[in-house]
């Protein structure tokens, strides 16, 4: 039986136009705009099309965007400096600093230093704490995207097998906390796992988040299963002439599909409900600054 294609594209439509009813609203009845900030340290080409692209989605859904491109030298007493200004301007609801940053800077320091309620990528230790008490946080835009369109899907998670693969701070750790919280059997799997094809043939859930293009083939995947497939993998592309490339994810596709019961395609799976969801938690954080109702449906 052939998989159902889990559509995050169409997805990630919905719920933008959900964040853009509310940014109306917010600015009809409170006159408030949500604004986020987006920092960018250097010039990786694949990074600056992330930033453009969230600064286009941010301004057709009615919000501020603010962009601020420091070059890769930026020494880290300038870049906290940057982040201190944005966390006391009013008008920045949400700061998101795009990661990696440059070998010099300390990831773990600059994250930090964000004010855990603009921290819309959900990175800083506070909302990671949160997040993994169960309490109120900011919720990581990639395993929030992940989990909506599991629930989506499923309905209800609970009692099911949930295999993540990978143990990243960004995806794979969240991942596991959200799907713990909706009852599942987690397990997470990561480079030193033993036997790891036996693993992900327990799961009736598999999230893919490794960064290894095409590393999970169809035969491990046990038949209807749901597979998500978080990898953004850029691989080369001969068949489309030369010089050219193509996205990939981290799932076979063409194989996992004829045993899944629903999978997510690379492009138009993950990646643009992570960019939803960072909109989603940008109003989130407008609201929670002004002590109002949150949208509801767009955080866990
Ligand atoms: N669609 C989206 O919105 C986003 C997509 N991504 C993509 O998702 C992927 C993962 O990103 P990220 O979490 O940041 O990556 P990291 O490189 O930070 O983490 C990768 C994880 O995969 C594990 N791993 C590596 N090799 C293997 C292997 N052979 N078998 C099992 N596990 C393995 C690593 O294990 P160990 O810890 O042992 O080293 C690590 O835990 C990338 O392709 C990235 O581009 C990322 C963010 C957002
Ligand atoms: N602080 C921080 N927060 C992040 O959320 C963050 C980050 N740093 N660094 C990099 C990763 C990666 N990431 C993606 C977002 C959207 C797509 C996306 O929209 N992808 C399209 C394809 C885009 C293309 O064609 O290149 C798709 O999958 O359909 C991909 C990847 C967010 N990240
Ligand atoms: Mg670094």
């Amino acid at each position: 039986m052939a998989a159902t294609v889990i559509d995050g594209k169409a997805f990630a439509a919905k719920v933008r136009g959900q964040v853009a009813e509310h940014v109306a609203r917010l600015k009809e009845e409170h006159g408030i705009t949500p604004g986020l900030a987006v920092v960018l340290v250097g010039e990786d080409p694949a990074s600056q099309v992330y930033v453009r692209s969230k600064g286009k989605s941010t301004v057709e859904v009615g919000m501020n965007s603010f962009e601020h491109k420091l070059d890769a030298g930026t020494s880290e007493a300038d870049l906290l400096a940057l982040i201190d200004q944005l966390n006391s301007d009013p008008k920045v609801h949400g700061i998101l600093v795009q990661l990696p940053l440059p070998g010099h800077l300390d990831e773990d320091l600059v994250i930090n230093s964000i004010a855990p309620e603009k921290d819309v990528d959900g990175f800083h230790i506070s909302n990671v704490g949160l997040l993994g008490t169960g309490q109120k946080s900011m919720v990581p835009c990639t395993p929030l995207g992940c989990l909506m369109m599991l629930r989506e899907h499923h309905g209800s998670l609970s009692g099911l097998d949930a295999v993540v693969i990978g143990r990243s701070n960004i995806v794979g750790k969240p991942m596991a906390q959200l799907l713990l919280g909706d009852s599942c059997t987690v397990t997470i799997a990561h480079s030193r796992t033993k036997d790891l094809p036996d693993v992900v043939r327990r799961a009736d859930i598999v999230v893919a988040a490794v960064g290894r293009p095409e590393m999970v083939p169809g035969d491990w995947i046990k038949e209807g299963a749901t597979v998500i497939d978080v990898g953004i993998n850029r691989i080369d592309a001969p068949e489309k002439g030369e010089g050219k490339t193509r996205l990939v994810g981290d799932v076979d596709y063409a194989s996992a599909a004829e045993r899944a019961g629903a999978i997510t395609p690379v492009p138009g799976g993950v990646g643009p409900m992570t960019i939803a969801c960072l909109l989603a938690n940008t109003v989130t954080a407008a609201c929670r600054a002004n002590n109002l109702a949150e949208p509801e449906g767009l955080t866990a």
